[in-house]
């Protein structure tokens, strides 16, 4: 993976991973928050209900304690009196006042008098539980006025007040009780005044399940009411309270408000939309943190490796990467340069080692035949002369078996010195091609001039004076002595084949008599 590409993951992993932190922790925190909101909206809500139902139990114990003081009510106890209760408390008055019944008990608990507005009080009188009737008969001091008889389909709120009044001594003991049935009308009526579904269940369904995340609120100010408690269900939010019994053998309900989860609901969707504008924001960070990078630090890098490996791929080691600012990638720029002219000094000095002779110090045949070469593309296009002299020592072999290798070379090193001595011009060449033979290649010359240039050669070989005592009987001179072919180009020459004409004529020198010039 390139560099580029590296860092851009890493600085998006890095952001990714910050914000996916940052919104966990946030959304912690908020999401308590939102919770604590819903819970406090909850216990407000909860707390208007049990007002309600007590501001209803208190106006039935209100009506108990006007009721109760009525003398002729009393009296009916000793003297029934079905006129008068038929005249004032007649079903459609019952009703008309919210009650479902009325009855009088006498000191015994017995049944002295029942009316009933709408349900079928008398058989469901009948029906309740002893401990019911019990709890109607004797109410004791300390226990409340009110409670609930039935079950969640069919329950009755009864209130119960004794009639025996301090200073009213007339006989009439009993109590005088209230019952009024919790049907769905009541209900509604409720949910009315509260804003929130209500409905009755059986206490034993409000317990928790488990797992169930249920969190306990304590109890309400209703005397006989159990601690209310809340479940978290994940569209609503459910809470129970156990009501006031009638009595202890009957089956325990409760009141169970629902409460919508807006709230939170709310929340979430907040959060959504943080965590959306987070998202954006930590893209728009990561890409202005990776643009800002890669302007930095990649692009130049990048630039630098693309620059070096041109440089690597041409060999043009005199090239330099481009610098920029003053930090430590500009340093470490420097240091390529510097590595790159060090290159550069090297492989000049190994070119040139490996195009010179290391006798003469002459350019070797490697040397001379790429100048050859580039000399013959050179007149293809001027059409200048060019002249190929090619030179070889003469009965080399006798000098150096008479005189020592060692003598030789210094022999070869003058030959080397006379031949540089009549190469002037800058575009002239001198060379050593292999032992003792030499060339010369002489650019915009034409013959008579090359002549003349071979016989100057000649010339000073002779006034150097090499001497050459083990020449053959016979030889004009006992100096080293040299034998010279020459060949101007003519077209359709190749390096080959003017190097042949050259050498040719070399060997027409040699066959006739050696220490003379002969061209092609
Ligand atoms: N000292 C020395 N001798 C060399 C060098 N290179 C070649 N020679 C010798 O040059 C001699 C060339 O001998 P030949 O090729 O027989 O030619 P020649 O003796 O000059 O005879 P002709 O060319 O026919 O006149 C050989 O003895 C080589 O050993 C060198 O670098 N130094």
């Amino acid at each position: 993976m390139g560099l580029r590409r590296q860092i851009l993951v890493y600085v998006f992993a890095l952001c990714a991973g910050c914000v996916l932190l940052g919104i966990w922790a946030i959304q912690r925190g908020l999401a308590k928050a939102y919770e604590d909101v819903e819970l406090e909206e909850a216990r407000d809500d909860f707390q208007h209900l049990v007002a309600i139902l007590d501001g209803e139990i208190q106006h039935r114990e209100f009506m108990l304690h006007e009721w109760r003081l009525w003398p002729d009510l009393r009296r009916h106890l000793t003297r029934p009196d079905p006129e008068f209760i038929q005249r004032n408390f007649s079903p459609a008055y019952l009703a008309q006042v919210g009650l479902d019944g009325l009855l009088l008990l006498d000191d015994q608990g017995r049944v002295a008098l029942q009316v009933w507005a709408a349900v079928d009080g008398a058989s469901w009188l009948a029906s309740l539980p002893a401990g019911t009737r019990h709890w109607l008969g004797a109410p004791a001091a300390d226990s409340p006025a009110c409670g609930l008889a039935g079950s969640p389909d069919y329950l009755v709120l009864l209130c119960r007040r004794r009639l025996e009044e301090p200073g009213m001594n007339d006989g009439a003991r009993g109590v005088l009780v209230m019952a009024e049935r919790l049907d769905s009308h009541f209900l509604r009526r409720l949910e009315r005044r509260v804003g929130l579904p209500v409905r009755f269940v059986p206490a034993a369904q409000a317990l928790p399940l488990a797992g169930d995340p249920v969190q306990a609120l304590g109890s309400a100010e209703l005397p006989g009411a159990g601690p209310w408690s809340l479940r978290r269900l994940d569209e609503r939010l459910l809470m129970h309270w156990p009501l006031p019994v009638a009595g202890e053998s009957l089956q325990r309900v409760a009141l169970e408000v629902q409460h919508g989860r807006r709230i939170v609901q709310r929340g979430e969707r907040e959060a959504r939309e943080r965590r959306l504008t987070a998202g954006v924001l930590a893209l728009v960070f990561s890409l202005t943190l990776a643009w800002l990078l890669d302007r930095t630090v990649i692009s130049r890098v990048v630039r630098m490796r693309r620059e070096l490996a041109a440089i690597r791929e041409q060999r043009q080691w005199h090239a330099a990467v481009t610098l920029q600012g003053a930090d430590e990638i500009n340093e470490l720029g420097a240091g390529i340069n510097h590595l790159l002219s060090v290159i550069d000094r090297q492989v000049y000095e190994l070119e040139k080692l490996s195009l010179t002779d290391a006798l003469t110090g002459l350019p070797n045949r490697r040397c001379f035949s790429q100048r050859l070469s580039l000399a013959l593309r050179q007149q293809h296009r001027n059409g200048a002369s060019l002249c190929l002299i090619l030179i070889d020592v003469d009965h080399f072999k006798r000098y150096n078996d008479h005189y020592g290798h060692a003598a030789g070379d210094r022999a070869l090193q003058e030959v080397a010195r006379c031949l540089q001595e009549v190469a002037r011009r800058p575009s002239d060449l001198p060379a050593r091609l292999g032992g003792e033979e030499f060339a010369l290649l002489l650019q915009d010359t034409d013959a008579p001039g090359a002549l003349h240039q071979a016989e100057e050669f000649r010339a000073l070989l002779a006034r150097a004076g090499i001497a050459h005592e083990a020449q053959p009987e016979g030889a004009a001179t006992a100096c080293v002595t040299a034998s010279i072919g020459l060949a101007m180009f003519s077209t359709p020459d190749s390096p080959d084949t003017l190097y042949q004409r050259a050498d040719a004529a070399l060997y027409r020198a040699k066959a006739a008599g050696r220490d003379r010039i002969e061209c092609a």
